[in-house]
């Protein structure tokens, strides 16, 4: 992947904005917030440059359609800068592309002073709007909306395409043909906020749109590329986000950005398999079984097989490594009743790249619990990898029959990834019993 290089200085954004809504394209209206004092986004996620939360204004000549609002704290600056757009019976209807609080939080206010407008989103997010309105939901006029729907303006239309996953199972873009303006909610968004707005008037924001992309769109990778395939055909002059700059002066190059940074560097069909084994050990027992096990796998042909101690590592550049894998393997001491805090670690971080379907396999030396390597397996499973083999463990420091054992549990990872062993998935409920 080669991606432009960041400004060498830290980016300024200006934090102050225009008092009032801002003109995206003809009859389209920035009514959003600004939010620069944000930290820390979705617990997951540091915004060292605030956010903002796009929401935008559609006029047509049979009404006005609001396409997503702001997080629930912001309702303020949300209604004052629609008031000075549109009253509230010119509303006819209340697009919600994604149903995450951050552009929800005036949805609720906005559907008791606008009674009459047509709430449309995707089906996936009906539930969650039952949630968010609570009682006020039988009231309200709701219509699920998918690609090949639209909604009449009356000299211009909105139409709808159904883009799941990117973020949750709701998320949907919007398109208004016409001003060519493609309404993408947390797609193409970052964290940036400057009251400037335009992607061609803000600072040099592309580290907060690489950051946005791997914190939360990463995980969903796959479903990003299907989104970027249904977006692609579209003639958009304008790309506009619920966070973040507003793209307009070369939309399609943040498209292909985001197209590279979801775009897996290796096949994952392709004829080499790879398997990849960390550890971390005290004593050099699980050390001992991780290379066993690493010179078994090699043995396999087909398989690229490496080995990694995590001790005093940084987990962030594995990440890329691990997406790219066909397998891993986990290997740690029991300490304490449970695996290192490394490990975990790294566990904890797979969060943030697709992990499903890959193989996944622990093991690890102990004294006399070894509670460690059932932990492990317990919560690749959680990640939905698949274990084929059951976890290795050793009574502290592994015998040469123990080390041929590790061998040939190596050999047998390497030959789930060639095809050349059936295929075996271990059973949760039976791996609880061991
Ligand atoms: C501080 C400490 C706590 C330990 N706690 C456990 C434990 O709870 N259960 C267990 O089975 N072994 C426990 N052990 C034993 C280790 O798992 C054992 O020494 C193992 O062989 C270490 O593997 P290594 O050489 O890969 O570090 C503990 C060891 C240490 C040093």
């Amino acid at each position: 992947m080669s991606v432009p290089p960041f400004a060498l200085r830290p980016p300024a954004p200006r934090t102050t904005g225009p008092e009032g809504p801002v003109t995206v394209a003809p009859g389209v209206t920035w009514i959003g917030a600004l939010d620069p004092g944000l930290r820390s986004f979705d617990v997951i996620l540091k915004t060292s440059n605030g956010t903002t939360y796009n929401s935008y204004l559609v006029r047509g000549s049979e009404g006005v359609a609001v396409i997503d609002t702001v997080k629930a704290e912001f309702t303020g600056a949300f209604f004052k800068r629609f008031e000075e757009s549109a009253s509230y019976d010119e509303i006819r209807y209340i697009v919600l592309n994604h149903l995450e609080p951050d552009h929800t939080g005036a949805v609720p206010e906005l559907v008791r002073r606008a009674p009459q407008a047509e709430i449309l989103l995707s089906p996936r997010g009906l539930p969650m709007l039952r949630a968010l309105l609570g009682a006020e939901f039988d009231n309200a006029k709701v219509r699920p909306v998918t690609t090949g729907h639209s909604a009449d303006l009356g000299d211009r239309k909105l139409d709808f395409i159904n883009t799941p996953y990117v973020h949750w199972p709701d998320t949907q873009c919007t398109w208004l043909a016409d001003a060519r303006v493609l309404f993408t909610c947390d797609l193409f968004g970052s964290h940036f906020c400057d009251g400037r707005l335009f992607e061609d008037q803000v600072d040099d924001f592309r580290l907060a749109f690489d950051n946005y992309f791997d914190r939360i769109m990463r995980p969903f990778r796959s479903f990003v590329t299907s989104a970027l395939d249904k977006i692609e055909p579209l003639d958009f002059a304008v790309l506009a986000p619920a966070h973040g700059p507003i793209l307009r002066s070369a939309p399609r190059d943040w498209l292909a950005r985001t197209r590279l940074l979801a775009t897996p560097r290796r096949k994952a069909d392709s004829a080499e398999k790879v398997l990849l084994i960390f550890y971390v050990s005290a004593y050099g027992s699980t050390a001992q079984l991780a290379q066993a096990i690493h010179d078994g796998a090699e043995e396999e042909p087909g398989v690229r097989v490496s080995l990694f101690d995590l001790e005093g590592s940084d987990i962030s550049p594995f990440l890329d490594l691990i997406e790219e894998a066909d397998g891993i393997a986990l290997g740690t001491p029991t300490i304490n009743g449970d695996a290192v805090r490394t490990v975990w670690d790294m566990l904890a971080r797979l969060v943030d790249i697709e992990t499903k379907g890959k193989l996944g396999a622990a093991f690890g030396s102990y004294g006399w619990s070894g509670e460690a390597v059932r932990l492990v397996e317990a919560r690749l499973q959680g990640l939905k990898m698949r274990l084929p083999e059951p976890g290795l463990r050793v009574k502290l420091h592994p015998s040469p029959e123990e080390l041929e054992e590790g061998r040939a549990f190596g050999r047998r990872l390497a030959q789930q990834l060639t095809g050349t062993a059936a295929p075996r998935e271990i059973d949760f409920a039976e791996l609880a019993a061991r």
